[in-house]
């Protein structure tokens, strides 16, 4: 795959998406420019649009969405998407999925506090529980050293530690694209909020200021 270095942010996105099979309804619009080692939190209730904006910026909308404007790229991007089991191979024991030649398997698993690393090497999907899945899936997304990490809802339904832990791991992203419902735990991560409602952009600030608008309101 090719990047447009040339563009001045990491990932732009100036454009409309609409269903193919109803073209006249919008179901996103609206401007996103992400910076380079930025943290980024993406809010909003249900069906706002919140994946359909990361599966955009990660180039991986379904082919059944149209795309009017412009979605650039200057960078490759790691999309951890709800269904975290689909990044993993059921049939592949975790050790040989995190083989990325130069970046060591062990270490991967440590950074993302899979512990002892010896048995999760050796362990299949299928062995693991849903928040091992989603620190699995992390550890992929850090193997692939793309400088964008996407997580859309991966902390949703984890324990409290369980959560922290998989936070953690988050954190170890260059640039981090965090998608989710709880502004709390957003505010704790990153340092820039978007909150989008029925497919529009209603804010793009710092965290601090849209905390604060919120306990304002
Ligand atoms: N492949 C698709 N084809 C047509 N419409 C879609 C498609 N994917 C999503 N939509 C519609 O786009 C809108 C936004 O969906 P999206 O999945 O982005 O919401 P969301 O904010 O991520 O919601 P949730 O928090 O429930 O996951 C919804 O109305 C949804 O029905």
């Amino acid at each position: 795959m090719s990047y447009n270095t040339a563009v001045s942010h990491l990932l732009h996105f100036d454009a409309r998406l609409y269903p193919k099979a109803d073209p006249s309804t919008t179901l996103l619009q609206g401007t996103v420019d992400i910076d380079q080692g930025e943290s980024i939190a993406i809010l909003g209730p249900s069906g706002s649009g919140k994946s359909l904006l990361s599966q955009a910026l990660a180039g991986r909308l379904p082919a059944t969405i149209g795309v009017e404007g412009s979605i650039q790229r200057a960078a490759p991007v790691t999309l951890i998407q709800q269904q975290c089991r689909t990044a993993l191979n059921p049939l592949v024991r975790i050790g040989k999925q995190l083989s990325f030649g130069a970046v060591c398997a062990h270490d991967l698993l440590e950074r993302v506090g899979l512990r002892p690393t010896s048995r999760f090497m050796q362990a299949y999907p299928g062995e693991l529980s849903g928040g091992q899945l989603q620190r699995a899936a992390i550890a992929m997304a850090l193997g692939t050293q793309a400088q964008v990490l996407i997580a859309d809802e991966s902390t949703t339904a984890l324990d409290a530690i369980t959560q922290a832990e998989v936070v953690a791991a988050l954190q170890q992203a260059q640039t981090l694209v965090f998608i989710s419902h709880d502004i709390a735990l957003a505010a704790s991560i990153c340092e820039h909020a978007l909150e989008i409602r029925s497919g529009e952009i209603v804010a793009d600030s710092t965290m601090a200021s849209y905390v604060e608008l919120q306990c304002n309101h």
